[in-house]
């Protein structure tokens, strides 16, 4: 389903696990800034929402969305008790094809990570043709994909301490 038939926010139709035992890092693109804040915004306030502590929430922001799985990878590596990791960014199309090597290389690349450490490592990324479509999806008309990204995270981290 196409993001302008749903609202990123809007999870009253599943049940979301609760966060207390659960320990996250959000790694967040500072290109975009103002977009990627919301995101950031969103996801945190959403984890805290379903009971996860401030404690168990460790914050790191990057350069741009292309180093999103440097960090996950180096948070993994360094924090073995993370649970997951929730990628935020923001990557709007430009006059040439960086955008799709951006796209590519970090959607790819923090799958890459999630696989090699068994732990959800969640593509809280944005991919637009226009400044006003990041704006809607980062807490405008059609929600904010940093509530998404949460509840995802939420979702994952129950999966694999209950399989
Ligand atoms: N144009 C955007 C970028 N570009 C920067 C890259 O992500 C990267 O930091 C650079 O290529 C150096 O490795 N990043 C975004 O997150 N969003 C963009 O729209
Ligand atoms: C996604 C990008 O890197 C892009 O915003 C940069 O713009 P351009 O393709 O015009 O150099």
């Amino acid at each position: 389903m196409a993001t302008q038939l749903k609202n990123l926010s809007d999870f009253s139709h599943t049940t979301v696990p609760n966060g207390g035992a659960f320990k996250f890092a959000i790694a967040v693109a500072e290109w975009n800034a103002e977009i990627t804040g919301s995101l950031y915004n969103g996801a945190l306030e959403t984890l805290l929402k379903h009971g996860v502590s401030a404690d168990n929430i460790l914050s790191v922001a990057v350069p741009g969305s292309f180093e999103l799985t440097a960090a996950a990878e180096i948070l993994l590596q360094k924090h073995k008790d993370l649970d997951g990791v929730i990628c935020l960014g923001c990557v709007i199309q430009g006059d040439t094809k960086h955008f799709d090597f951006i796209c590519d290389a970090v959607a790819n690349g923090i799958t890459q990570v999630g696989i090699k450490h068994a732990k959800p490592v969640i593509f809280g990324v944005l991919t637009t043709n226009d400044q006003q479509q990041a704006i809607d999806r980062a807490g405008g008309k059609h929600g904010n994909k940093g509530d998404e990204a949460a509840i995802t995270a939420l979702k994952m981290a129950e999966l694999a301490a209950t399989v």
